[in-house]
C-alpha cells in the first residue's frame, strides 16, 4: 500500500471515543442512514444476515418509498465495499481501524461508502454521518469522524484503488479484487475457474459488485412465465421457461402470485440447474424422484410440480429441522415426503431413485450479491470441509439413484475445489459416466468446453451456479 507523505497530517482521535450516557437521537431525524447504520452493527456484533436484520427494521419503524430504497443502498453497498472502505479509510485515519470503536468505524464505512459510491453529496455525506457519530458518541468521536471523511473526500473511488490497491501490473488479481471490493483468495477462487486474470475477471467481479436483479419461478401448471410477467411487470426471462426477471425494487414477497403460490422467488440459473436433472433422458421407469439437501425447498417445489405433471413423486431430504419444515411448507398439497435426515445416511433404500437432485451446502462463493456480507464473512478454511462433505453426498446419491437413473451435482459456487474437483474425484472412484450437461441447458450461450457447466452473472445474469449430471452405470 502506498503512504502519501505530501497530504496533510493524518487526524488525531479520542483514544477510544466515550459513549454518551444520555439516550441517542431519535431515529425520525434521519431514519434512512440510522437503518443503514443498525444493520451494518448487527452484522459486525451479532454476525447477523443484513438481508433479515434490514427489511425487519424498516418495518418496525415504518420507514417506506426513498427513505427505505436509500437505507438498503447504503447498508447493502457498505457491507459489500467493506474491503475497499477500509483499505481507504486505513490510509485516512491516525491509528489502526482495529482499535476504532466498532460504532464509529461502521459510521465511517457508512460515511466512506456514501462519498466513494454514490451521488450524494460530499458534505452531505460528512455532515450526515458526523450528526450520527455525535449522536451516539459525542463531541469527540465526531470530531475524529469529521476529520477522517474530509479526507476521504481528497479524492474519488478510482483515486483511492490506484493508492490502495496493489499494483496491476504486477498482482493484476489483487487489483482487480481491491477495485471492485472482493477478497482477494475469491477473486483468485473466479480467476481459476475462468481461466484468465484479464477481461473476463474483470467483468465478472464487476458483475459480482452489482446490484442483482430479483428472479421469480412461475410454478409448473399454474401460470406461464408470460402471465406471471404481465402480473409483475416483469420480463419474461431468458433462458429458463419459467422464469420472470423483476427490475423494480420492493419486497418480491409481497407480490401476489408469490403469495398465491403461483410463482417462488428463485434465481434463473438454480432453475436451469434443477430442469436440467428433469431433461435427461431415461431409459426404463421415471417416478421416484429424489432431492438430497432440500432446505428451504426452492428446487424442491418446481421439483415437486414437474413431478405431479409427470405422474412421478418427490422425497426431499434436510438434515435441519427447520429447513425441513420450510420445505414442508413450501411443498403444500405437491407430491413432496420430507425426510429429517443426514443425506449421507438417510435410511432411504439404494438404487431406488430415478433421478437425485444434490444441491449441496456449500461457500456460496457464486451468490454472494445476494448476501451483502458473505464475501467478508468466508474465510479460504471453509472450502475444504465442504469439499469432503460435497463429495460424501454425491457418492451417497449415486448410490441412491437406480443403474441407469441420473444425479444432478449442484452449488452456489464456481470454486473448483467445491465443483470440477468434486466430481472428477467421485466419477472416478464411483464409475459414474459424465453426461455432457451443456446438452440440457438448451439456449443458454457461453457454456465452455463442457462437459459441466458454470454459470456467471456477467455471462448469464444468474448467480455462479455450477450444475455436473452424471449417469449410474446400468
Ligand atoms: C444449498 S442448500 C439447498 C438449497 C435448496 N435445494 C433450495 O433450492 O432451496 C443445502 C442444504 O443442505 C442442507 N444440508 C447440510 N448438510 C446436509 C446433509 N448432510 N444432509 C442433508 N442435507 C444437508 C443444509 O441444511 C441446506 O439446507
Amino acid at each position: 500500500m502506498t503512504q502519501r507523505s505530501s497530504k496533510p497530517s493524518r487526524p488525531r482521535g479520542p483514544h477510544p471515543p466515550r459513549r454518551r450516557t444520555g439516550p441517542a437521537r431519535p431515529p425520525q431525524e434521519d431514519p434512512a442512514r440510522l437503518a443503514a447504520l443498525d444493520t451494518l452493527r448487527a452484522v459486525r456484533q451479532r454476525d447477523a444476515y443484513a438481508n433479515l436484520v434490514l427489511p425487519g427494521l424498516l418495518r418496525e419503524r415504518r420507514i417506506t418509498g426513498r427513505d427505505a430504497a436509500l437505507a438498503t443502498e447504503l447498508a447493502y453497498g457498505t457491507l459489500r465495499a467493506r474491503g475497499l472502505l477500509d483499505a481507504v479509510l486505513t490510509a485516512c485515519s491516525d491509528r489502526p481501524l482495529s482499535e476504532v470503536d466498532g460504532s464509529v468505524l461502521d459510521a465511517l464505512r457508512l460515511g466512506a461508502y456514501q462519498l466513494l459510491r454514490t451521488r450524494v453529496p460530499a458534505h452531505a455525506a460528512v455532515a450526515s454521518t458526523v450528526d450520527l457519530v455525535r449522536a451516539e458518541l459525542g463531541s469527540g468521536a465526531a470530531g475524529f469522524a469529521n476529520a477522517v471523511l474530509r479526507r476521504v473526500t481528497g479524492q474519488d473511488e478510482q483515486g483511492w484503488v490506484e493508492e490502495v490497491a496493489p499494483d496491476e501490473d504486477t498482482d493484476p488479481i489483487g487489483y482487480l479484487a481491491m477495485a471492485n471490493a472482493h477478497p482477494r483468495w475469491i477473486a483468485q477462487a473466479f480467476a481459476e475457474a475462468l481461466g484468465s486474470r484479464g477481461e473476463p475477471l474483470r467483468d465478472a467481479l464487476v458483475a459480482d459488485d452489482a446490484r442483482p436483479s430479483v428472479h421469480l419461478a412461475a410454478r409448473p401448471g399454474e401460470v406461464t412465465a408470460d402471465e406471471l410477467a404481465a402480473m409483475t411487470g416483469g420480463e419474461p426471462a431468458p433462458y429458463s421457461p419459467y422464469g420472470v426477471r423483476l427490475e423494480a425494487g420492493g419486497d418480491p414477497g409481497d407480490l401476489e402470485p408469490v403469495r398465491e403460490r403461483l410463482a417462488a422467488v428463485q434465481d434463473e440459473g438454480s432453475q436451469l440447474c434443477a430442469l436440467a436433472l428433469t431433461r435427461v433422458p431415461l431409459e426404463g421407469s421415471d417416478e421416484r424422484w429424489l432431492d438430497l439437501c432440500a432446505g428451504p425447498g426452492g428446487k424442491a417445489v418446481l421439483l415437486g410440480a414437474l413431478a405431479a405433471l409427470s405422474g412421478a413423486g418427490l422425497d426431499a431430504v434436510e438434515k435441519a429441522p427447520h429447513r425441513a419444515e420450510l420445505v414442508r411448507k413450501a411443498a403444500g398439497d405437491l407430491p413432496i415426503t420430507v425426510h429429517v435426515a443426514d443425506g449421507r445416511e438417510s435410511g432411504l433404500p439404494a438404487g431406488s431413485f430415478d433421478r437425485v437432485l444434490v444441491d449441496a451446502p456449500c461457500t456460496g462463493l457464486g451468490a454472494l450479491r445476494r448476501r451483502p456480507e458473505a464475501r467478508w464473512r468466508r474465510q479460504p478454511s471453509d472450502v475444504a470441509p465442504l469439499a469432503r462433505l460435497q463429495r460424501e453426498l454425491l457418492t451417497a446419491a449415486l448410490e441412491l439413484v437406480r443403474p441407469g437413473g441420473v444425479v444432478a451435482y449442484v452449488v452456489c459456487s464456481p470454486h473448483l475445489s467445491e465443483t470440477v474437483g468434486v466430481v472428477a474425484d467421485v466419477a472416478r472412484r464411483t464409475g459414474a459416466e459424465r453426461l455432457d450437461t451443456r446438452e440440457f441447458f438448451p439456449g443458454v450461450p457461453e457454456l465452455g468446453d463442457g462437459p459441466q457447466v458454470q454459470l456467471w452473472p456477467h455471462r448469464h445474469g444468474t448467480d455462479a451456479m455450477f450444475c455436473a449430471l452424471l449417469r449410474r452405470p446400468a
